[in-house]
């Protein structure tokens, strides 16, 4: 016997993708979405730090699927951000890998085409052409990332990232954020539980060495610097949404009694809105209500949003897809997604004028 009878058994095959470096040279980072990327990252750490009292909101769909609806969404968003800018910091979601509880599609870099025909060197090339279009139109972007390999295809392009429910105690993730270019936001666990959200702030802010890859495809011992700008992200869990006062109190005292930065983001869909996307604009409502009452840790939010309300299931027959509408979370629609910003917005400014 030798190797190749006993390793890989399970494995059919290897399709060789493109190095990072081969994908940046055939899609360049332009000098424009450089500087959009740069100032929205420094923004959210201006605000994480309390250099501006801004609120943070990470808004957009649950999961990229049609670059067309997904820029037709950042274009309004875009148009938003004039209005809203001075009382919120608005960062795209644009996320491309989804975390799957069982199974189901796992994302645009994964299966692009939405045939199973998984191929994600494509995927990986038009999640980036994405990313290159949002970032030109002048929105900074979010993405979760769960596959530890695509930061080196994608980094660049990104102002925030989050570690989902489902990986937030993972090491490998962990070691990862340690090294990613921007703030982390970690999510409690889908049971609720926020020890491991606080356990990966403080792993993600210490150097580590593990494996991993670099820009030209090799397989590398990536050595990391930690990332100090690691901050919880509250999404509800086991059924119960846990952004009230009390729930938000009880995570501040944890984050203080480890002797992390008191800040927090509310997740104002998954367990928050038990994934019913109607009840998000009633969990931001709550979250302004907090913050213009003073709450010192609340700095940000989340919504999944998009053009059309709800979700589909994906359709055998893709021409049978609603544009505009998500195939995997229920988001709210474009109409709510500016009502609600807009009346954050106002209350936000109301109450700082109210202060001077
Ligand atoms: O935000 C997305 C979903 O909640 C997450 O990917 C899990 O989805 P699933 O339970 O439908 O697999
Ligand atoms: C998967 C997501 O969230 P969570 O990890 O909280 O389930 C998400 O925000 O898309």
């Amino acid at each position: 016997m030798n190797s190749q009878d006993l390793e890989n058994i399970n494995v059919t095959s290897f399709d060789a993708m493109p190095s990072p470096e081969e994908l940046h040279a055939r899609l360049p980072l332009s000098e424009s979405a450089a500087q959009v990327v740069d100032a929205g990252r420094e923004a959210l750490k201006n605000i994480l730090d309390r250099q501006d009292d801004r609120l943070i909101v990470v808004v957009g769909p649950c999961s990229i699927h049609d670059p067309v609806a997904g820029l037709e969404y950042a274009r309004r968003l875009k148009a938003l951000q004039a209005e809203v800018k001075d009382s919120l910091l608005l960062v795209m979601r644009v996320y491309f890998e989804k975390p799957r509880t069982t199974t189901g599609w796992k994302g645009y870099i994964n299966d692009p085409f939405m045939d199973d025909s998984f191929q994600v060197d494509l995927g990986m090339e038009k999640a980036r052409r994405f990313l290159l279009d949002v970032c030109e139109l002048g929105l900074p972007t979010a993405t979760e990332a769960l596959d530890p390999i695509s930061p080196q295809y994608l980094g660049d392009l990104i102002a925030w990232t989050a570690i989902g429910a489902r990986t937030t105690e993972s090491q490998t993730h962990r070691e990862m954020s340690s090294g990613l270019s921007t703030p982390v936001g970690f999510k409690n666990g889908t049971d609720g539980d926020i020890s491991i959200a606080i356990n990966a702030i403080l792993s993600a802010s210490h150097p580590h060495s593990f494996l991993g890859l670099n820009g030209q495809g090799r397989v590398s011992i990536v050595r990391t610097r930690g990332n100090q700008y690691g901050h919880v992200v509250l999404r509800g869990g086991d059924g119960r949404p846990n952004y009230d006062t009390v729930s938000v109190a009880m995570a501040e005292q944890a984050l203080k009694k480890a002797k992390l930065p008191c800040n927090i983001i509310v997740d104002c869909s998954h367990a928050n809105s038990y994934k019913k996307p109607e009840l998000q604009p009633l969990v931001m409502n709550d979250v302004i209500n907090q913050v213009v009452n003073g709450s010192q840790a609340l700095v940000g939010v989340m919504i999944e949003s998009n053009l059309v309300v709800g979700n589909q299931k994906i359709p055998a027959d893709l021409s049978q897809l609603i544009y505009g509408c998500s195939v995997t979370d229920g988001c709210i629609d474009w109409a709510s997604t500016e009502s609600m910003l807009r009346d954050a917005a106002q209350r936000l400014a109301a109450a700082k004028a109210a202060r001077a």
